[in-house]
């Protein structure tokens, strides 16, 4: 019995996934808490080609910190996270190598508009995860994560803390809807390697 079958199916069936509880509110109060610490370090992300560098706010307004697999702070979530990456691997045989991932920080307003992350001709990133890190979010803080799915319908997630957002990066465009507070998450993509 593995941990992640819910994951696993949903991606099968749907290719996307909302998982709550993938870490515990004292997990998610002491990663927001050492990433708050950090906040001097993090820096407006930019749009376009990876290594591009482009700031504009028109697309997106979010602060990120890129994290390295040894990170002391996120050691759990990372773990975890490569547990399940595993898992993927060995029912889905998608051939995840790695996880490249950073902590994103929306101030309130900000947003991010609908895109998707797979970069034409480069088609490293797999699976899009969200890990969102804001223990006390209601429905009127705004800050969802609007998933357009395949039918044409869409689908708003809460970026409550502990949950896990989990979707194929090929295959949905998304957007981050302004929030009435700040907005915290850790987002990441499992990669291939590079042919
Ligand atoms: O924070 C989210 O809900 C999604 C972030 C996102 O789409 C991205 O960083 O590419
Ligand atoms: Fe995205």
């Amino acid at each position: 019995m593995s941990g992640f079958d819910c994951v696993v199916n949903a991606l099968v069936e749907t290719g996307w996934c909302v998982l709550p509880g993938f870490l515990t509110p004292a997990e998610v109060a002491a990663l927001v808490a050492s990433s708050q610490a950090r906040r001097g370090d993090f820096a407006r992300a930019g749009v376009g080609r990876a290594g591009g560098h482009a700031v504009n706010g028109e697309i997106r307004g979010d602060e990120v910190l890129w994290l390295d697999d040894a990170d002391p702070a996120a050691a759990l979530a990372l773990a975890r996270l490569d547990a399940l990456r595993g898992e993927l691997n060995a029912a889905l045989y998608l051939g995840l190598a790695e996880l490249e991932c950073h902590l994103a920080v929306y101030p309130a307003g900000r947003f991010y508009k609908r895109h998707l992350d797979q970069h034409r001709g480069e088609d490293t990133r797999v699976v899009t995860i969200v890990l969102y890190l804001n223990p006390e979010w209601g429905e009127t803080d705004g800050g969802e994560l609007r998933l357009y799915l395949d039918d044409g319908s869409h689908t708003d997630v809460v970026p409550h803390g502990g949950t896990l957002a989990v979707f194929m990066s090929d295959r949905f465009e998304h957007e981050v809807k302004p929030a009435q507070r700040e907005r915290w998450s850790l987002t990441g993509w499992f990669r291939r390697r590079a042919l």
